[in-house]
């Protein structure tokens, strides 16, 4: 008798890599070049150990919080991530509907395969869903102008500016793979065929589109000037930036090195998110994605100043294993791992989890405060 069974975000990738052919998991899962940042993300979460205060009330712990102006279960959405039809027919439609049934929110990429429309729909036939839109700095204005009137029109709440981007990094597997898009796949937020889209590499693509030409002083008040939706800048590290941000009047900032796949050698983002907590001084929103595996991890970014966290390969991994089912079971294990953190550290609600939550593990030494 088989005994398979998946318990964890890890499982769920052991599960993807059997389903993937190579080029698609090597373009799912590598960063850049040799790949310090994408295994520093999940690895730097292990330095910190829990503090749980024990023999408090825990019976209506509570992991719901409330972000860009909705609830959801517990601190979680799902990353803007490209190409989720390369992981499973349904891509976004499926991811949309497992986020709806879990609570959480979705970013939706503007390299997704379905249009903004087509997964809010999903989502909202599903339960209600909140999404935001993903974009990034374009050389066409009109282009990146229908994608924020088509994002607001169908409900969106926010814009999240890809910042980290003037340029792909440098991604081996995609160059020796000759990686690109497969054959069918469209691009309904770019208006672009699938044979505009065969007819370049990922690198050649996104360059077409893509500007390198940004800067603040330019694309934030336009922006400000073309949507009333929130406005927020993904893909920050620095507390120069986090200031920036502020200072242009941004409503939020996700520290993110874009899941270790653009510059290799930036911090792992828990490492990067303390410097930009305090630099927030509480007038800007911060939230943080990259190397989120396990409920803990959340606890962890919450406990060091994140409202919120996002995953990008979890969700790619479990669309790949099993569609919007396996979507939906890699959100609840990441739901249940987090509540039993919650109740195990003494916490009733995720106002509870704080620095005071957290220690950290240096060289001989006992286990210091933060
Ligand atoms: C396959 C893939 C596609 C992605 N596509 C986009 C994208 O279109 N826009 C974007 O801003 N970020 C994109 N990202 C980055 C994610 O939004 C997110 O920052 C990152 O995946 C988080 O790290 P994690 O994968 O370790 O959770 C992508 C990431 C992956 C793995
Ligand atoms: O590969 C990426 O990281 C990314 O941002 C992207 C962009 C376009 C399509 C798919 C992924």
């Amino acid at each position: 008798m088989s005994t398979e069974v998946v318990l964890s975000i890890e499982d769920i990738q052991n599960e993807a890599t059997k389903k993937l052919p190579r080029f698609k998991r090597e373009f799912f899962n590598s960063g850049s070049t040799a790949q310090v940042t994408v295994h520093e993300n999940s690895t730097a979460f292990a330095k910190y150990r829990l503090r749980p205060r024990v023999l408090k009330d825990v019976s209506k712990a509570d992991t719901s919080t409330s972000i860009l102006g909705g609830k959801i279960s517990f601190p979680l959405c799902v990353s803007p991530a490209g190409l989720q039809a390369m992981a499973h027919p349904d891509g976004e439609l499926a991811t949309s509907r497992a986020c709806a049934k879990r609570k959480i929110h979705m970013g939706v990429s503007s390299f997704a395969n379905y249009s903004v429309e087509e997964i809010i729909k999903a989502g909202n036939d599903t339960g209600p869903i909140t999404h935001v839109m993903q974009l990034y700095t374009m050389k066409d204005r009109g282009l990146q102008t229908r994608i924020i009137k088509r994002a607001e029109a169908a409900g969106c709440v926010a814009i999240f500016l890809t910042a980290d981007s003037p340029v792909l990094g440098v991604r081996y597997n995609e160059w020796r793979n000759d990686f690109r898009t497969p054959d069918g796949l469209a691009f309904p937020m770019l208006e672009r065929t699938s044979e505009m889209i065969m007819a370049q590499t990922h690198d050649d693509g996104f360059l077409s589109l893509t500007s390198d030409s940004h800067s603040w002083a330019d694309d934030i008040p336009w922006l400000r000037s073309q949507t009333k939706m929130e406005i927020w800048i993904k893909g920050v590290l620095t507390a120069e930036d986090v200031l920036l941000a502020r200072e242009y009047g941004c409503d939020g900032v996700v520290v993110s090195n874009h899941g270790g796949r653009q510059l290799d050698g930036t911090p792992a983002t828990i490492d990067a998110l303390p410097e930009c907590v305090a630099a927030a001084e509480g007038k800007i929103r911060i939230q943080v994605d990259g190397g989120i595996r396990t409920g803990q991890d959340i606890f962890k970014a919450i406990a060091l100043g994140a409202e919120c966290c996002w995953i990008g390969r979890p969700a790619i991994w479990a669309l790949a294993y099993d569609g919007q089912k396996g979507v939906k079971k890699a959100l609840d294990i990441l739901y249940d791992e987090f509540r039993r953190c919650m109740m195990l550290t003494g916490c009733k609600n995720v106002s509870e989890i704080s620095k005071a939550s957290l220690g950290i593990v240096r060289a001989d030494g006992p286990l210091a405060r933060l």
